[in-house]
């Protein structure tokens, strides 16, 4: 069966025969193209729809035309939903076969209902001559009156459903005719029904049958839903007072509602209001993306009921906009595992997203691997992030790349710290101490790098030349001071000798120049140095305890690197979070790596300083390296020529699928995190993804109708993408 001949949503208009009780035969207000058969006219007003019925069609034409079509994509695993709506008396539930009389209905008169079952039971019984499947049909029946959900099959059916999406319903099996006839009549007599001025047994609720086909392991394989609308009346025409008028209002909310929400989905909106009413909180399935949806817009002949065949029209009208893509519902089911899979994935991880983004002092450590003993060198410095984090590296990737977006320079250089401080780059931050006692020395990795680079590379295209010399010359200047690590030792000093060196107060003016727009202004550098210290720390090489590491961050420039770098010692002012990390660490009883681990450390580092140099010549044009480890080691230097592009295309189209799978997967909460969206337009997001069961594209996300103006473009722009 092609899935893709049939439209997953049509409309159709079917006039109703003059009402003979009115006693006049006037000439129709509705002409029918004698053409085609889709298009009307009322009021000089052309339609166009998928079928114009004449009132003249039979039950039976209708059903080939309209249903039988829905009851194949049943057969294919796809929810399926008829829905009649119009002006009351003009034929609905006459149409849907919701009608029982004492007397058998006549062949004739037979309506959607009782046809749509016998194709069912007859496809069924055709299925299990040939297969040994065994499949089940059972049908259950709800109406939605006053605002009120009552299952009308349940043993109490005067009491209102309790969950708000009525799941549990009474299901009765089908196996005949005369199952339905009995969950008819059942149904019908306990629905609730009025004489009107408009109609002897007027429907005052809406009405839901839903047909359920299930396979013999208990798995539902479809569902059709045939909807019985109340009919929309002016509460004036139909002369009620009292509880009959209030019926009338709540029929017409109802209405109503189902009427925005068509126009919502048609439009586009963000917000689609589902739960204005019961029967769209009901329906809501019907109304999303999930289902093969088919209107009957049932209209009067009658020069009196203009008003309303126009407003039913109107509604038909935007029915016809909707774009739905319905799935299979085992594939619904199976997606939506996956869905829900990603997206616990995702929630286990902003506050990984939360850190970077937001976070302008330090990236929290976890305890490293039991095995690695104190001290002990770690060559995989992926133990930084907790194990969770690193299932959703792509994911935390692309929330740094993004987190540099849009950020002030100062927010952008402490990201990019951070950033190296989790690629295990640069030792923690003084800052970091009172958790970091527990992190171990780090060995960069080289093969977390080229991420990294690229990243840089990519944040630098949408910079201006002068910021990305700017930032070039800043990374130049971090790279130069994790050259030369030295150490510093608070553990053989007392606690008073502690707080009094971490707490010196600051040297005069001109001890030494600020750099006021240095790395070492956020905390995670912003380390205080007095120049003669320099000198007479290596006399007496000191290790800092809390990190069992030479890689402190306590002291990270010596001569060499200033030399490289240009960049003067910094004045001797120590920050209150440096003090008081200092201190609380210094409490702390860490023991000191024995020599062996010392002598691992002492190499690790010169390793680490060669690569440094090597990448810093590199970058001067001194040495014409290709060795893509020290390129990545000095962070700042970039590839050039064709290399560079390749890799900047291959970066952007995985970002480009990291981006749409992020869409495809995050919620409101995370989606309103990203640069350039704002809450609205995160639950627009979610909203139209659930419409359309997910995005296949970025063009289909540009494609939405919830960008405004140049807003898409500025969302690319915020986030790397090439719009
Ligand atoms: N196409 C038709 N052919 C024959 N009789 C029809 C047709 N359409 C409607 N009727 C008759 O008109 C009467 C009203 O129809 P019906 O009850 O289906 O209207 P309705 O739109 O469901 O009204 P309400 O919204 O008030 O329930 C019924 O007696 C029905 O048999």
């Amino acid at each position: 069966m092609d899935n893709g001949k049939l439209s997953a949503v049509r409309v159709a208009v079917r006039e109703a025969p003059f009402r003979s009780f009115l006693g006049r035969q006037e000439p129709s207000i509705v002409q029918f193209s004698p053409q085609a058969g889709n298009s009307l006219v009322v009021d000089q007003n052309d339609y166009h729809f998928d079928h114009a019925f004449r009132s003249s069609v039979s039950q039976e034409q209708l059903y080939d035309a309209l249903i039988q079509p829905l009851v194949d994509k049943l057969f294919c695993g796809f929810q399926c939903t008829a829905m009649a709506y119009g002006q009351t008396g003009t034929g609905k539930s006459y149409s849907m076969g919701m009608v029982t009389d004492k007397e058998p209905t006549k062949e004739e008169h037979l309506g959607v209902l009782p046809r749509c079952l016998r194709d069912i039971l007859d496809r069924v019984a055709a299925q299990q001559e040939n297969t040994a499947e065994r499949t089940r049909i059972t049908a259950s029946f709800i109406e939605i009156y006053n605002e009120k959900a009552f299952d009308l099959l349940s043993t109490s059916p005067m009491d209102p459903m309790v969950t708000s999406r009525c799941q549990s319903r009474t299901c009765m099996p089908l196996a005949s005719q005369q199952d339905l006839q009995r969950l008819l009549q059942l149904g019908t007599s306990n629905r609730h029904v009025r004489r009107t001025n408009m109609n002897a047994k007027s429907s005052r609720s809406h009405a839901i049958v839903t047909i359920h086909v299930w396979q013999e392991d208990g798995k539902e394989l479809a569902r059709m839903n045939i909807v019985d609308l109340a009919g929309s009346e002016g509460v004036r025409r139909t002369g009620h007072e009292g509880v009959a008028r209030q019926e009338g209002v709540n029929i017409n909310l109802g209405l109503l509602s189902i009427n925005k929400v068509v126009m919502a989905l048609a439009a586009g909106h963000a917000v689609i209001p589902y739960r204005d009413s019961i029967l769209t909180t009901v329906l809501q399935e019907s109304l999303t993306s999930q289902s093969y949806l088919t209107f009957l817009a049932c209209i009067s002949p009658h020069s009196c009921d203009l008003t309303e065949t126009i407003s039913t029209l109107r509604f038909a009208k935007s029915a016809k906009r909707l774009r739905l893509n319905p799935q299979q519902m085992n594939m619904a089911r199976a997606h939506q595992l996956q869905l829900q899979q990603k997206q616990s994935m995702a929630a286990r991880t902003p506050h990984i997203f939360r850190r970077v983004m937001t976070s302008s002092t330090s990236v929290k450590r976890s305890r490293p691997p039991q095995n690695a003993g104190a001290g002990a060198p770690i060559q995989n410095s992926s133990y930084l992030m907790p194990p969770k984090a690193k299932e959703s590296m792509p994911l935390m990737q692309l929330q740094r790349t993004r987190s540099e977006m849009g950020l002030t320079p100062k927010a952008k250089k402490r990201a990019r710290e951070e950033l190296q401080l989790e690629m295990g780059l640069i030792a923690p931050s003084v800052s970091d101490m009172s958790e970091s006692s527990l992190v171990q020395p780090q060995v960069v990795k080289p093969l977390a790098l080229p991420m990294l680079h690229l990243q840089r590379t990519r944040s630098e295209m949408v910079l201006t030349p002068k910021g990305e010399r700017r930032g070039q010359e800043e990374e130049l200047q971090l790279d130069a001071t994790l050259v030369e690590p030295s150490r510093i030792n608070f553990s053989d000093c007392t606690q008073e000798e502690q707080d009094s060196k971490a707490m010196a107060p600051p040297p005069p003016p001109d001890n030494g120049r600020r750099r006021s727009r240095s790395f070492f202004h956020s905390s995670v550098l912003s380390i205080p140095e007095e120049p003669g210290a320099q000198q007479q720390q290596p006399q007496q090489p000191m290790r800092c305890l809390f990190f069992s590491s030479p890689f402190s961050p306590i002291n990270l420039q010596t001569a060499d690197s200033l030399q490289m770098s240009g960049i003067l010692p910094l004045e001797t002012s120590v920050r209150p979070q440096v003090r008081r990390s200092a201190r609380l660490n210094s409490m702390c009883n860490i023991t000191q790596p024995p020599p062996e681990q010392q002598h691992q450390q002492q190499k690790n580092e010169s390793v680490l300083r060669r690569s440094m140099r090597l990448a810093v010549k590199s970058e001067k044009g001194v040495v014409q390296t290709k060795d893509l480890l020290t390129t990545q080691i000095s962070g700042s230097v970039r590839v050039r020529g064709v290399r560079s592009k390749a890799a900047a295309t291959n970066w952007m189209s995985k970002h480009r699928v990291m981006f749409l799978n992020l869409l495809n997967t995050a919620e409101v909460r995370e989606l309103q995190k990203l640069p350039g969206i704002g809450p609205k337009t995160a639950f627009a997001l979610v909203m139209q993804r659930s419409r359309l069961g997910g995005f296949q594209s970025l063009a289909q996300i540009e494609s939405l109708p919830i960008w405004a103006g140049k807003k898409w473009l500025r969302v690319c722009q915020a986030n790397c993408l090439d719009p």
